[in-house]
């Protein structure tokens, strides 16, 4: 658990980062991206297969005139559980009451939300596998059973008042699915798989994005923006915001390809998404160990970077992409790693590198 948090909390440390191609967002863009949430599960592009699973779950549920089954959704940040919360409520004409694992420090937290919850409304729990264990409990018995203990009274002289809640759908989101206990998975009587989007689905994103936001976008330059956009609709819409700011002040307004290319270079990112850290992490590998295998902390030292910045933010992407790989002996590059850097690799042989872990 604390391993599970120091990790999280090095990753949204990171916000301050600026990562253009960051995948979490912070407050501030959050409310830029609420006017851009499809409202409507038909407005919901790509992941047809969680998308159509939903969709006959929230209807056969409409039709018989009950709450759907509490829902589940996890996958990678930014690729659109949040929405999918807010769309499942919308479908079933309710309101949607919105918590998170981080927020609720006491199980009492969570059972005075509970407690006010009106019938068939739908309680969205974000980063549900960072609830604490009184409060997951809490959460089994008012998944399964309607119905919340409330403790008066302390040590031996305690007892348990059932309060029984009225029929409402939880909603959890996860980017840890593995992590969440097997008691609590198992109250889900639906999970949906998020994952990353093809180019052409992330164009679809961009072409209503844009429309919403009033920029005429040239179909060129959305395939450009998606192409570096790491299969993550957040990242897509702040690249799009991006290469605006940079037509509107250096260009001519108009979103074309050149106007693309242009803005993200001027944002570092390249054509496969990499950014600044992306590459100097790449770079280090490749001219200063040879390709590796190295450590993670040699790495991480040689770019002026923490172990867990490398790990968590740079390291997933490039590993995804195939542009690093991990090995018992430390971090190696990929004959397309040499490739996307432009740099011939050493002839076969051994490596003159010490691992550090
Ligand atoms: N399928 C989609 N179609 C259109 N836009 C999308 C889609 N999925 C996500 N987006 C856009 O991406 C942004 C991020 O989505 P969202 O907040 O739902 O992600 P998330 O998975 O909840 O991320 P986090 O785990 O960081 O909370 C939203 O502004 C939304 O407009």
């Amino acid at each position: 658990m604390a391993d599970r948090e120091g990790e999280e909390q090095a990753a949204d440390d990171l916000v301050g980062f600026d990562r253009v191609v960051s995948s979490s967002a912070d407050e501030l863009e959050r409310a830029a991206e609420a006017a851009l949430r499809p409202r409507r599960l038909h407005e919901f592009v790509g992941q047809p297969v969680v998308r159509d699973q939903l969709s006959l779950v929230l209807r056969a549920a409409m039709s018989r005139g009950s709450a759907p089954d509490h829902v589940l959704l996890s996958g990678p940040p930014g690729l659109g559980k949040t929405t999918l919360a807010m769309i499942i409520a919308a479908e079933l004409g309710t309101s949607l009451r919105v918590t998170s694992g981080p927020a609720i420090q006491h199980a009492g937290d969570l059972a005075a939300v509970l407690s006010s919850l009106t019938e068939g409304e739908v309680l969205f729990i974000d980063e549900i596998h960072r609830l604490a264990r009184p409060a997951e409990e809490l959460l089994y018995v008012a998944m399964e059973d309607f119905r919340v203990d409330i403790i008066v009274g302390k040590g031996a002289g305690a007892s348990a008042i059932p309060l029984s809640l009225p029929r409402f759908t939880a909603v959890g989101a996860t980017t840890r699915a593995g992590l969440l206990p097997a008691p609590l998975r198992d109250r889900f009587g639906f999970t949906g798989h998020l994952e990353f989007y093809d180019d052409a689905d992330l164009e679809k994103v961009l072409v209503r994005s844009a429309k919403l936001l009033g920029i005429e976008l040239e179909g060129a330059a959305a395939g450009e923006i998606a192409s570096r956009s790491r299969g993550t609709p957040r990242i897509a819409n702040r690249l799009l915001r991006r290469v605006r700011d940079w037509a509107e002040v250096l260009g001519t307004g108009h979103l074309d390809l050149a106007a693309a290319r242009s803005a993200l270079g001027v944002y570092e990112v390249d054509e496969r998404g990499l950014d600044r850290l992306d590459r100097a992490v790449l770079t280090a590998l490749c001219t200063r160990f040879g390709g590796g295998p190295v450590g993670l902390s040699t790495l991480a030292v040689s770019v002026g970077e923490e172990p867990e910045t490398v790990e968590t933010v740079a390291e997933p992407f490039l590993v995804r992409e195939g542009l690093m790989a991990r090995s018992p002996r430390g971090r190696v590059a990929t004959s397309q790693t040499w490739a996307h850097l432009g740099l011939t690799p050493p002839a076969a042989g051994g490596t003159l590198f010490d691992v550090d872990s």
